[in-house]
């Protein structure tokens, strides 16, 4: 069994740079992706950690820069969307690489899939389309093979997550999008803080220890490149909540 990681110290968002995962970190998962929405306590707490830090916050997730820039409505917010392949800073300065003409064909193909079995549901990103099994588990070794099908015909990259898989634009990763987004101010030359759930979010945990900073894991000990642990969704808000006012 691993052993459960210490809790982070209420003072280690003071001078940092926070980066944070949404689904499962921020919001606790869902039936389908369509049915999270972030409500008016997390809207608040995310503009004032991005006051109280400075413009230092940064959403890293999975979901495309337009879903979560959706979600958080008319917050201004730094955002590494579609697993760390697109970024849009808070300045509206983006930095998005063209969508494959392949996706379209997934999509097509997993579309006809998900209309023949109920519980399938396929999702459009910018930069990948994702085939989601949570409402017909029986269909994840179908799902699998799919897209590692698609993946060998295509050579986009084939991205596994929580009741999903996803063929995506490659070359990136959340590690790879944490350190693009520490290069540049108002990041760069500030500890950075990570906290995630899933094992996409380990490269960023990896990625800010590297930086000198530290990944925080939410949810049940298993082996990872965090630092420290909180136990779920709630107790992450909660810890959030208490950190900001010590983050200046
Ligand atoms: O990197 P994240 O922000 O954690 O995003 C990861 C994926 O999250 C979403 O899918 C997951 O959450 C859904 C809603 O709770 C759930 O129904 C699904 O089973 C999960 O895989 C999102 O839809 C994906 O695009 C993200 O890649």
């Amino acid at each position: 069994m691993t052993k459960p990681l210490p809790r982070p110290p209420a003072a280690l968002l003071r001078n940092a740079s926070l980066f944070l995962d949404f689904d499962g970190t921020l919001v606790a998962l869902a039936a389908r992706p369509d049915l999270v929405a972030v409500d008016a306590r997390l809207a608040a707490l995310i503009a004032r950690l991005t006051e109280r830090l400075d413009g230092r916050v940064a959403l890293i997730s999975g979901r495309s820069v337009d879903g979560i820039a959706a979600l958080f409505g008319s917050l201004p917010l730094t955002i590494a969307g579609s697993h760390g392949t697109e970024v849009r800073w808070r300045d509206g300065t983006v930095s998005v690489p063209e969508r494959p003409a392949a996706l379209d064909r997934i999509h097509a193909i997993m579309t006809e899939v998900a209309h023949a079995t109920p519980g399938l549901l396929v999702e459009t990103k910018t930069l990948g389309e994702a085939l989601h099994y949570r409402g017909a588990p029986h269909m994840e070794a179908a799902a699998h093979a799919l897209a590692g099908k698609l993946a060998d015909e295509t050579g986009l990259h084939l991205q596994t997550g929580k009741m999903m898989v996803e063929l995506r634009v490659g070359g990136a990763d959340k590690g790879s999008a944490l350190r693009q987004l520490m290069q540049r101010a108002p990041m760069a030359g500030h500890r950075p803080v990570f906290l995630g759930d899933d094992d996409t979010d380990e490269p960023a945990m990896a990625a800010a220890a590297a930086l000198g900073g530290a990944g925080i894991l939410v949810g049940d000990p298993r082996p990872s490149s965090a630092l420290y642990g909180l136990h779920d969704v709630a107790d992450t808000l909660a810890w959030l909540e208490t950190a900001c006012e010590q983050a200046a």
